[in-house]
């Protein structure tokens, strides 16, 4: 995860703004434009930020800063829990009627899409996302942090509560000068395709999921995993 020495803010743009009815709700979408990213990246500089409620001046904004995920939010891809993740942050907020969803560019941890499905070829032959990562000689997370700290500054929000299981999230959001009050924890269904990548997670990561075992004994069980 690349955090600076020195925070340096390229300029936000605000590209456009429109109500969106979905399916949780009426949100308001901005689409920010933050720096530049290089061409052959394939990762697009313009993020969006979806809200709902009145968030200026607000404490404790339920937030959930989403990395894009086009397998799994635009095909169906079992392979992860992001669209689970979006989903349950949308209905979230919706239930809450407030909060925002940064939805970042950031597809593959940062890697782009390309690069993604070269290490799911990897995976395919045994290797876990870290090493997959490794192997192609890319790091396992390359998100940048910067974007979302700005949006939400722009977007006035005085504190946040954070959907997120990954504390560097947190880390780095922090040291981009959001203020995090708590770590919200987001928690999706797992399937035969995703547990490996939680796991992996889990272990290789940090990320605050339940332990796979632990969880499969207790579905075994007709118990709730957490
Ligand atoms: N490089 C790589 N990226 C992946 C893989 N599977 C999913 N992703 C990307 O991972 C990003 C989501 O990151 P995760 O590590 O799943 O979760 P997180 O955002 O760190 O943590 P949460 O806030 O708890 O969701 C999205 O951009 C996905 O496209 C994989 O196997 N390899
Ligand atoms: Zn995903």
């Amino acid at each position: 995860m690349y955090v600076p020495d020195v925070v340096i803010r390229p300029r936000l743009e605000i590209l456009a703004k429109a109500p969106v009815p979905t399916q949780t709700g009426l949100f308001d979408m901005i689409v920010f434009r933050y720096g530049e990213q290089a061409a052959e990246s394939g990762l697009s500089p313009d993020h969006v930020a979806l809200v709902m409620g009145d968030v200026r001046g607000r404490s404790s904004v339920l937030v959930r800063v989403h990395s894009e995920c086009l397998t799994s939010e635009v095909f169906g891809s079992l392979k992860c829990d992001c669209r689970g993740q979006l989903e349950a942050a949308q209905a979230e907020i919706a239930r809450r009627g407030q909060g925002v969803v940064l939805y970042l560019r950031q597809e593959g941890r940062g890697i782009g899409l390309s690069n993604k499905i070269r290490a799911y070829d990897l995976q395919s032959r045994g290797h876990d996302t870290v090493d997959a990562n490794r192997l192609l000689g890319l790091p396992d997370d390359a998100r940048d942090y910067a974007p979302a700290a700005a949006m939400l500054e722009h977007l006035g929000v005085a504190s946040i509560q954070l959907m997120t299981n990954n504390p560097l999230k947190v880390q780095a959001l922090r040291q981009f000068g959001t203020r995090v009050e708590t770590r919200e924890p987001s928690i999706v269904g797992t399937n035969p395709f995703s547990q490996g990548y939680l796991e992996a997670k889990r272990q290789r990561m940090g990320h605050a999921l339940p332990a796979l075992d632990a969880a499969l004994h207790a579905s075994a069980e007709g118990i709730d995993a957490e």
